[in-house]
């Protein structure tokens, strides 16, 4: 089998939209492997949070301020940042 074209790879019916999609695509893929590491930094920051709370007699789970995080989402991003704001916190506390 012969290797796909940039232009079959991308979608792009011409050369040139394919050369500019090719590259925003690279630009695409290290912008998500940045937001990986910083949710895996905020993953690394929260579990001290929740270690010290737990250690010290409370819960992991603090709703009021959970409630602060999801407003910053929406606010930011309208109602799909509330659902990745879900997300991400279930990532870092796991599933309540
Ligand atoms: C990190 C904390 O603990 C938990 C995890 C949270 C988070 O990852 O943002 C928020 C609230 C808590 O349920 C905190 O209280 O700040």
């Amino acid at each position: 089998m012969t290797a796909m074209t940039q232009t079959e790879k991308t979608g792009a019916r011409t050369d040139e939209a394919a050369t500019l999609i090719g590259g925003a695509r690279e630009r695409i893929d290290s912008l998500d492997d940045r937001i990986i590491g910083l949710i895996q930094e905020r993953m690394a920051v929260s579990a001290v949070i929740q270690e010290a709370r737990i250690s010290s007699g409370g819960r992991r789970v603090n709703l009021t301020r959970e409630m602060e995080v999801l407003g910053h989402y929406r606010d930011a991003l309208g109602k799909p940042g509330t659902a990745l704001a879900m997300t991400m916190l279930e990532l870092c506390r796991g599933r309540i």
